[in-house]
């Protein structure tokens, strides 16, 4: 049984903000919205940094659990997801986002649109910069970009636990150099250990604004399950593929359906079933996907299975499709269907 109640965009005030139907009233009593304490604070924060500096990994960190797939590949997340944190003194929306970078097509260019419309929607920008290697172009750009807003930005440091293995951070000065003309606030975490992670809540509730509860207090993340699911198989893909493949795969969840226990049987009864394809933009990749005999899509299936059983908290029947579509991350069609609208 899905967990529904803490997944995917149901009536609340941040849906009713955003136009999803609901309003205040029908989500807060009034009472709920008195006992709020004074003082109490809300508002969206986004993730902004280039690819692979860990932002999906912070954002689990958290939040706590898992709602966003990482891996060591730059450009791993797709989706602005919106995740959320709620303490008994404030509620903060992260909004994760696909790292900044230079684009090489359609799809790229529709991930840092989204990246950059993120900053335009939020309260506060996190900017996370990779603190085990001195900052690049792509830093430079970002800061650049911000320093253009009219917004508070807080920076974090991230992968500080590699640092501390080495003792010393060959880049700290580089980074005062590139941040020099801005005051913004800088803080060390790790999103691995969670070290540095507690001040670093502190600083980003200290600067949202007063508001309400925007989410219910259980809800972790605004995404429906389907997305999550998908999710969970591009996470495999991108984990035991190499070079282009894990870019040119995209995932649709065609079925979710709960099987009826029927007198013990083995097989799909009693279960979770997800039909699902696997979208990839050439007939070698196809080959690469499927492996020897089935082995490598048997891998993918079964390491995405063991995690969509986390999710759901019961077991699953997962059946994966490969399907070629050319050159799909340069067709606004089939971009559109897949959900990367333009802005
Ligand atoms: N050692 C260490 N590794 C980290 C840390 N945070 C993230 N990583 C690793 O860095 C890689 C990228 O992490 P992601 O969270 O996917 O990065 P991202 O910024 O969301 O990447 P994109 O989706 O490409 O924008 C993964 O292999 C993570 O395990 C950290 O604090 N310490």
């Amino acid at each position: 049984m899905f967990k529904a109640w803490r997944w995917g965009a149901h009536g609340c005030y941040a849906c009713f903000q955003s136009g999803y139907g609901a309003t205040l009233s029908q989500v807060m009593s009034p009472e709920a919205m008195e006992s709020l304490p004074e003082g109490y604070r809300s508002g969206f924060v986004a993730l902004i940094g280039r690819p692979n500096v860990g932002k999906s990994t912070l954002v689990n960190q958290l939040v706590g659990e898992k709602v966003a797939i990482t891996s060591p590949v730059a450009q791993t997340t797709r989706n602005r997801l919106r995740a959320i944190v709620t303490t008994p003194e404030a509620q903060m929306v992260l909004v994760d986002t696909p790292g900044i970078h230079k684009p090489h097509h359609l799809l790229g260019e529709r991930l840092v649109q989204s990246a950059r419309a993120a900053i335009g929607e939020v309260d506060l920008v996190l900017l996370l910069l990779e603190g085990c290697e001195p900052p690049g172009r792509g830093d430079a750009f970002i800061v650049e970009l911000l320093r253009q807003q009219d917004l508070p930005v807080l920076v974090a440091l991230n992968k500080w636990d590699r640092v501390a293995e080495q003792q010393h951070d060959p880049a700290e000065e580089a980074y005062r150099q590139l941040l020099a003309d801005s005051a913004w606030p800088l803080i060390r975490c790790s999103a691995i250990s969670g070290e540095g992670c507690n001040g670093l809540v502190e600083a980003l509730v200290g600067q949202l604004p007063l508001g309400p509860q925007l989410y219910p207090a259980e809800m972790v993340c605004d995404q429906p399950e389907r997305v999550l699911l998908a999710e969970l198989i591009r996470e495999q893909v991108l984990m035991h593929t190499r070079e282009e493949v894990p870019h040119s795969v995209a995932v649709s969840i065609d079925r979710v359906e709960e099987m009826p226990v029927a007198n013990g049987r083995p097989g799909k009864q009693g279960r979770t079933a997800v039909l699902a394809t696997v979208l990839v933009e050439r007939k070698s990749q196809k080959g690469i996907l499927i492996g020897k005999g089935g082995s490598m899509l048997k891998t993918i299936g079964q390491g995405a299975r063991l995690q969509m059983q986390t999710l759901i908290d019961g077991p699953v029947y997962l059946e994966l499709f490969v399907k070629v579509v050319p050159d799909w991350r340069s067709k606004p069609a089939r971009l559109a269907e897949l959900g990367f609208e333009g802005k």
